[in-house]
């Protein structure tokens, strides 16, 4: 029967894949290196809008890594059908990514689909789109992201 995935495999999803979701996979990533975990885990990212499919992360996110001492080399794809086999957790940013993976994930999927927000442990559940924001913006996006990615890399080890 279906090979399950491996149990520390984690995909970010948001709109767009170039601001909230690429800052919260390269926050994970650093968090697992911190830990020394970094090799036992596959991290990765998707859009569930094809706006930007095979471009770079946006400056900004780029720049607000870059503040926090995390270089990120990204290129925007979209999720699809065979992530919900390759990853145990597939976590959006808000209600509308939740909403759309759910659309595309299948019926009897094993994958855990989640909010970051909800690992949040000042209760932030969710991660607003900083598209038609600025520095501030994504400097909370980035505190938000640290903030979960540690709580759920507890839960999930
Ligand atoms: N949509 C919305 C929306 C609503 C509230 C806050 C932010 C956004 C917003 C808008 C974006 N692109 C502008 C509109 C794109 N076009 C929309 C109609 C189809 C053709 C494409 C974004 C692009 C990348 C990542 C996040 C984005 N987020």
């Amino acid at each position: 029967d279906e090979p399950t995935a491996n149990p520390r495999s984690v995909l970010f999803v948001c709109l767009g894949n170039i601001c909230r979701s690429p800052i919260a996979e390269a926050v994970f990533r650093q968090v697992l290196s911190e830990r020394g975990l970094l090799d036992k885990w596959t991290v990765d990212s998707a859009a569930t809008a094809d706006y930007h499919v095979g471009e770079p992360s946006d400056n900004r996110a780029e720049a607000c890594l870059r503040r926090h001492g995390i270089s990120s080399n990204h290129i925007v794809r979209q999720l699809t059908l065979e992530d919900f086999d390759n990853f145990a957790y597939v976590i959006g940013m808000d209600h509308e990514n939740v909403k759309n993976i759910k659309k595309i994930a299948p019926k009897k999927s094993p994958c855990r689909v989640e909010l970051l927000g909800q690992y949040d442990p000042k209760n932030e559940l969710l991660i607003e789109d900083p598209y038609y924001g600025g520095e501030a913006e994504f400097d909370n996006v980035y505190d938000q992201c640290l903030r979960c990615c540690r709580v759920f890399l507890d839960s999930a080890e």
